[in-house]
C-alpha cells in the first residue's frame, strides 16, 4: 500500500512534535511503522491521506461510541459555534450536561467539568486527600489514569510496594504518597491496607481496565475495594474515563453494583471534543472551590461546543436503549468470530471483552491483570496489526490497548472484520 503522502508529513511532523505526534501511542512504535495520516472519518470508517480507507477499531480511544462525524453531533457543533466557542462564564449547557450526568449515575450527586481525563483524575486526587486529611493513595499495577505526576507510577520491585516513576521528571516526593499493587489481587490490597490503612486517602481504579489490553474485574476484587475504603474512611474513586456511558449507561459501576464516593469520567461525554468531569456525594464535592478549600480551576472547563457534542451523545444514549444492545450484540458476534478463528489457526490467543471493550492477546494464559497480560508476544501482535491494517481494518498501534465497537459498525462491517482475522491469522 502506498502511504507516500502520510511518509512526507510525518517526516516533516519529527521536525515539530516530539516523536511527531501529539500523543505517544500515535507514533506507531511498538508496531514498527510509520502511522498514516487520518483526514477524514465518517460512521465505523476512516480515511487517511493517500485514499485508504478503514474500519476503526480506535474509535479515538473511546469518545465515539455513535461513530465519526455522526450528523446530530456535528449540526450540535455548528450550531454552537455560531453562537460562540468559549465565553468563560456560566451558561445553560453545562448546567444540561452536569444534571445528565448525575441522572444517570446516581453516585454522583455533584460534578465539575474539566476538558480531560488526566485533569479529572488528578484533581479527584487532590480532592481526596483534601477531603480526607490523608496523602497516600493507592492505584493498581496496568491500570492508566493519564500522565498526573501522581498517578505516573509504575509498580516498583515486590508484590506491595511504593510505586516509582513511570517517566523522568516525576519528583521521589511524589512516588512516595503513591502506593501500587497488583489488579484483581484482593489479598494484597487487603495487606497494603493493614499496613497503611490510616494514611490512604483514596483508592483509584479502572472498574474495567482498558489501559493494559482489557481486564475485566473480578467481583472479590472490586468488593474488596469497597469494603476496605468503607472500613478506613479512604474514598473509593472510580475511574470510569473509558468505562463511562461505554459498558453501561450509568457506567460499570452500574454493571457491577459498586457506589463509589468519586467518579472520573472524559472521552463520550465530549462527544469527540475534549472533556473530563469528576463528580460524587455532595459532601465530598462541596470540597471544591469555590465551596471549599480544595482549588481546581479551567479557563475552557465546561465548553459550550464539547457540552453541545456530549449533550446530543449522551441523549442519543438515553433516549435509545437499543444502542446498547446492538452493541452488545455485534461485539458478541465478533468475540464468537474471533475465538472461532483462533481455533482453526491453533494460535494461543486470549479473548477478553466487557460490551464494546475488547482485546485480543497474543498468549496462551488467560489475561487477568498486568503480568499475565505481559506474557503477550507483542512481536506477533505487531504482525497481526500490519495484515489487518492491510485489509482496511484499523486496530490499536499497541498490544496493550482496548478496541472499542461503535453504533457505526454495522453486521457486515463485523463479517468482514472476522474474514480479515482469519486470513491475518493464516499469515502469522
Ligand atoms: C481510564 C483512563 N483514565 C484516564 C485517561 C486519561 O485521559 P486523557 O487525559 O487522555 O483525556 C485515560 C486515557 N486513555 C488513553 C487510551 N489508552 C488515551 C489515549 C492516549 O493517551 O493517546 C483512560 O483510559
Amino acid at each position: 500500500m502506498n502511504y507516500d503522502k502520510s511518509k512526507a508529513l510525518f517526516q516533516k511532523a519529527k521536525q515539530l512534535m516530539p516523536g511527531g505526534v501529539n500523543s505517544p501511542v500515535r507514533a506507531f512504535r511498538s508496531i514498527g511503522m510509520d502511522p498514516p495520516f487520518i483526514c477524514r472519518g465518517n460512521g465505523a470508517r476512516i480515511y487517511d491521506e493517500d485514499g485508504h480507507e478503514y474500519i476503526d477499531y480506535v474509535c479515538s480511544w473511546g469518545p465515539l461510541i455513535l461513530g465519526h462525524a455522526y450528523p446530530a453531533v456535528v449540526e450540535s457543533i455548528q450550531q454552537q459555534a455560531a453562537l460562540g466557542t468559549s465565553f468563560g462564564a456560566v451558561t445553560r449547557l453545562e448546567v444540561d450536561m452536569t444534571e445528565m450526568i448525575t441522572q444517570a449515575v446516581p453516585s454522583v450527586e455533584m460534578i465539575r467539568m474539566v476538558n480531560s481525563g488526566t485533569e479529572a483524575t488528578m484533581s479527584a486526587i487532590r480532592l481526596a486527600r483534601g477531603y480526607t486529611g490523608r496523602d497516600k493513595v493507592i492505584k493498581f499495577v496496568g491500570c492508566y489514569h493519564g500522565h498526573a505526576d501522581a498517578l505516573l507510577i509504575k509498580a516498583g520491585s515486590g508484590a506491595m510496594t511504593f510505586g516509582v516513576p513511570d517517566s523522568e521528571g516525576v519528583s521521589p516526593a511524589i512516588t512516595s504518597d503513591t502506593i501500587v499493587t497488583a489488579y484483581n489481587d484482593a489479598e494484597a490490597l487487603d495487606h497494603v491496607f493493614e499496613q497503611w490503612g490510616r494514611d490512604i486517602a483514596a483508592v483509584i481504579f479502572e472498574p474495567v481496565a482498558g489501559n493494559m489490553g482489557t481486564v475485566p474485574p473480578q467481583m472479590d476484587f472490586l468488593r474488596e475495594i469497597e469494603y476496605l475504603c468503607g472500613k478506613y474512611g479512604s474514598l473509593m474513586i472510580c475511574d470510569e474515563v473509558m468505562t463511562g456511558f461505554r459498558v453501561h449507561y450509568g457506567g460499570a459501576q452500574r454493571l457491577y453494583g459498586i457506589k463509589p464516593d468519586i467518579t472520573t469520567f472524559g472521552k463520550i461525554i465530549g462527544g469527540g471534543l475534549p472533556v473530563g468531569a469528576y463528580g460524587g456525594k455532595k459532601e465530598i464535592m462541596r470540597y471544591v472551590a469555590p465551596d471549599g478549600p480544595v482549588y481546581q480551576a479551567g479557563t475552557l472547563s465546561g465548553n459550550p461546543l464539547a457540552m453541545a457534542a456530549g449533550l446530543t451523545t449522551l441523549k442519543i444514549l438515553r433516549d435509545n436503549p437499543v444502542i446498547y444492545q446492538e452493541l452488545e450484540r455485534r461485539s458478541g458476534l465478533l468475540e464468537s468470530g474471533i475465538k472461532r478463528c483462533v481455533r482453526l489457526a491453533g494460535i494461543p490467543i486470549c479473548v477478553n471483552r466487557v460490551g464494546s471493550m475488547i482485546c485480543l492477546f497474543f498468549t496462551d494464559i488467560d489475561v487477568k491483570d498486568y503480568d499475565t497480560a505481559l506474557t503477550s508476544n507483542t512481536r506477533r501482535y505487531a504482525d497481526y496489526f500490519k495484515h489487518m491494517l492491510e485489509k482496511g481494518i484499523y486496530l490499536p498501534p499497541s498490544q496493550f490497548e482496548t478496541f472499542f465497537v461503535s453504533a457505526a459498525h454495522s453486521d457486515e462491517d463485523i463479517q468482514y472484520t472476522i474474514e480479515a482475522i482469519s486470513k491475518a491469522f493464516n499469515h502469522l
